[in-house]
């Protein structure tokens, strides 16, 4: 397997390279030259896999054996051993049409968790077999950052700078990030939001001299690996299924924002997993929900919300759906994100149009809805939402047909946005490593929103 850029103009490099290079040298996105595909047998013999079986499987797909595959069995087993669920992943039934895959067993409670204990793990491995030097470069807009740092901290060979958008996480999001007092970890509070912190990092790791003398890496979803690992928990959810689920169709609704999460779902489709629509449950924050709309692909006015791990305008994994949405045609890809950076918009019209909506459905969930959803599953199913999972079940009730079976992915626990639910009056108990981090001191460092500012600190934390 080799792994190209969406732009064209990097290819043939294998997957440690991949994820090395994070971001592509020559501005966009990695993916493999080819998906490989899984056939319905075998997904029938995947049936009964653990969910690091699972992974096992799905990755040495990709790897091209670069990774022993004791070594990268080691890896998983140690990557999963901490989450408080047996299954990783849990797949729960609300009701007779409603499932809802919970990701957020994982050390920080969100299901960044999934993929960022890995990265965590691999590149620690990378840097002990290949004496890399792994310097992390993420922004975050407050679940990567935290899921990141635990994956990392303390971890030998291995430095992390996060920024995050100051006084735009939550409070446990924050003191995730910034009670960590590892020397390895530098966290950047930016008087800024989250597209300015992504806009810095890019920008950062587009400046390919700056990238390779100071060893930048990335854990955002810009890195492929993060992509792959989401991908197994598409399949576990199906697999997971009850038998009364069979012959029916099975959409699954993805809290959305950078476009990572449901562009791993797209990618399993592409491999072969019988999903029905792919749906985009975004918050006030509905550039997706406007593309798959219209067709027009255009950032608009950064909201705050109830959900602000989704309060994002630029989505990031966009180019690379892009890439298939033009047929793999990476100079057609390099110009359309000339355009979107020159006038400011990209459209998808006629056929393209057609496709995406046979691709995607989706849904912009206001405020007040995302609070009526929280509030009605509890008082009616006894579960309780985070405010991002919440808006992924209110594009579940909009978009899922008769008869059909949806999948809501639960991608925070919601002790980490007690801001929102606790203005229904709902008192929640908050999980004890939640409640400890309010006795432990906070560091960070405020920074002006600036790339130059941004880079000193970098020189001085990696240097
Ligand atoms: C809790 C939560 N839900 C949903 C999302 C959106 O996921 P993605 O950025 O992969 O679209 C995020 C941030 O990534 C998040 O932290
Ligand atoms: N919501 C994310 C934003 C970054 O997304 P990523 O998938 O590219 O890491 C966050 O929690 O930081």
């Amino acid at each position: 397997m080799e792994y190209i850029s969406t732009r064209g103009n990097v290819k043939g490099i294998g997957f440690i390279d991949t994820v090395l290079m994070g971001l592509a040298d020559d501005g966009g996105l990695l993916v493999p030259a080819e998906i490989p595909a899984v056939d319905a047998e075998t997904l029938e013999e995947w049936r009964s896999l653990s969910f690091q079986e699972l992974f096992l499987k799905i990755f040495s797909l990709y790897t091209n054996g670069e990774i022993p595959e004791e070594d990268l069995k080691e890896l998983v087993n140690r990557s999963y051993a901490s989450f408080r669920d047996p299954q990783v992943a849990p797949l729960r039934r609300i009701d007779d049409s409603l499932y809802v895959l919970e990701l957020f067993h994982g050390p920080t409670f969100a299901f960044k968790d999934v993929a960022l204990q890995f990265i965590g793990e691999l590149y620690s491995y990378i840097s002990r077999t290949r004496g890399e030097i792994i310097h992390i470069l993420g922004a975050t807009s407050g679940d990567t950052g935290a899921a990141a740092i635990a994956g990392v901290r303390g971890k030998e060979g291995i430095k992390i700078c996060i920024l995050h958008p100051n006084g735009k996480v939550s409070k446990v999001q924050e003191l995730q990030m910034t009670t960590v007092d590892d020397a390895n970890v530098l966290n950047l509070s930016v008087q800024g939001n989250f597209d300015d912190c992504q806009r810095i990092i890019k920008e950062l790791f587009g400046d390919l001299e700056f990238k390779a003398k100071y060893h930048l890496r990335a854990i955002n979803s810009i890195n492929f690996v993060r992509i792959l690992a989401q991908t197994v928990y598409y399949f576990h959810a199906f697999l997971q299924l009850p038998e009364e689920a069979k012959g029916r169709t099975v959409n699954i609704s993805v809290p959305s924002g950078n476009f990572g999460n449901i562009f791993s779902g797209y990618l399993a489709k592409k491999m072969g997993l019988p999903i029905g629509k792919l749906i985009i449950a975004t918050n006030e924050n509905n550039i997706l929900e406007r593309f798959v709309k219209t067709g027009e692909y255009k950032p608009g006015e950064f909201a705050q919300t109830h959900s602000p791990s989704m309060d994002i305008q630029v989505a990031s994994n966009f180019e690379r759906y892009l890439y298939y949405l033009l047929n793999e045609d990476g100079a057609a890809v390099a110009e359309r994100m000339k355009e979107l950076q020159t006038e400011g918009r990209i459209a998808a019209e006629g056929e393209e149009l057609r496709r995406v909506q046979a691709d995607f459905a989706a849904l912009g969930v206001t405020n007040g809805d995302c609070l009526e959803t929280i509030a009605k599953y509890s008082r009616e199913k006894g579960y309780l939402l985070d405010p991002h999972t919440a808006c992924g079940v209110a594009a579940y009730e909009a978009h899922n047909g008769a008869g059909e079976i949806g999948i809501t992915f639960a991608t925070a626990h919601p002790a980490k946005f007690d801001e929102a639910i606790s203005l229904l009056d709902i008192r929640q108990e908050f999980p004890a490593p939640i409640s400890a981090l309010s006795e432990l001191p906070q560091v960070q460092t405020i920074v002006d929103n600036d790339k130059a500012e941004v880079t000193a600190r970098l020189i001085e934390f990696f240097g």
